[in-house]
């Protein structure tokens, strides 16, 4: 025999229940889960998602419902995205400076409720809100202008700030609008109101069933590749982060989640922040497809995957299964 063997055996410590979680390295938990939901107009409605089985749209006294649930479970945040009416959409997304539109009510509802027992993060981007379903205002060439979009998404966070979120998250990728959101968090009297960057997000084929849920995917003409990143490229995503955390983002944010955990280690190891992931609609429904074949199962995917996030670096995770793993988490 060569080397350690039979000495070490590395098989040893995985022998016994107890022994594979006395070494277990990660823990996945309640508390590492941000679940998103999605609101819809009206009372008592609650209206399922096709291409998203198992999530719905909520009206606001449902959203409430689930927010008193997510406290139950251990779940710390929820994250609010809205289905706009048509006749609420314009190209100049302006709904979302509204303070009564459906995203302030929602807000101030849970809150409402649940009080600091749960954390609300609201996305700022105004894809909900236009009518031709890009996350900024579009020039005539179609182009998504930087800086007047910035402008907009300022007033959409104070909006949301005002309404009492705790943690805003720009999910549009402009340039400079993290510090632009610091600065009029500051000013307006909200210090303590976070933001949770989506720092790194990618120009992604994983994302057509959110846009169902929010009612934009049949609006958007052509694609988001001039401001959302190249899936190809991981340098630039150091620089986005670094750009962020410099202009004030408490948190960052990569997205998608499982193909780009090579970017969650990067930036974990290159900044020592908190780092989260968004396991996204195409990646929820990919695994709800799976079940639905009869190739896996549920229950062990979910929390492989959510476990892999944690192993990579991620602080928590935004992921439409976080009930569900929540509850077999065991809160
Ligand atoms: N601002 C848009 C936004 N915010 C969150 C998601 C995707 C989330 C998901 O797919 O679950 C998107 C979609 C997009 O960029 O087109
Ligand atoms: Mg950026």
């Amino acid at each position: 025999m060569t080397g350690p063997f039979p000495a070490t055996r590395l098989r040893r410590t995985r022998a016994t229940a107890w022994s594979r979680a006395l070494h277990r390295e990660t823990l996945l938990t309640p508390a590492d889960l941000i679940w998103p939901l999605f609101v819809t107009d009206g009372t008592g409605v609650e209206e399922p998602i096709g291409s998203l089985p198992g999530v719905s749209r909520w009206s606001v006294d449902g959203i409430v419902a689930r927010a008193r649930e997510a406290v139950d479970l251990g779940i710390p945040v929820l994250a609010l995205f809205p289905y706009t009416q048509s006749g609420r959409r314009s190209a100049d997304g302006k709904e979302a400076l509204n303070p009564d539109n459906l995203m302030c009510r929602a807000i101030a509802a849970i809150k409402q409720a649940c009080g600091d027992d749960i954390g609300v993060l609201t996305d700022v981007a105004l894809d909900p809100y236009t009518d031709h379903g890009q996350d900024g205002l579009v020039d005539e060439a179609g182009y998504v202008v930087n800086d007047a979009t910035v402008d907009v998404l300022v007033g959409q966070s104070l909006n949301q700030a005002r309404a009492g979120a705790d943690i805003i998250a720009p999910s549009d990728m402009m340039d400079g609008r993290i510090g632009a959101i610091r600065d009029a968090l500051e000013q307006g009297g909200h210090a303590n109101v976070q933001i949770m960057s989506y720092a790194a997000k990618y120009a992604s084929a994983f994302y057509g069933p959110f846009r169902d849920a929010v009612g934009s995917r049949g609006l958007l003409k052509g694609d988001k590749k001039t401001y959302q990143m190249d899936p190809a490229n991981a340098e630039e995503a150091l620089r986005e982060v670094e750009l962020d955390l410099a202009e004030g983002a408490d948190s960052v944010m990569v997205k998608p989640g499982l193909p780009y955990l090579d970017i969650v280690r990067r930036v974990k190891d290159a900044f020592e922040v908190p780092v989260f992931a968004y396991q996204v609609s195409g990646e929820y429904a990919m695994i709800e497809a799976a079940v639905a074949a009869g190739a896996g199962e549920r229950d062990a995917l979910v929390l492989e995957t959510l476990l892999a996030f944690k192993r990579a670096g991620c602080s928590g995770m935004l992921t439409y299964h976080a009930a569900h793993a929540a509850r077999l988490l065991g809160a």
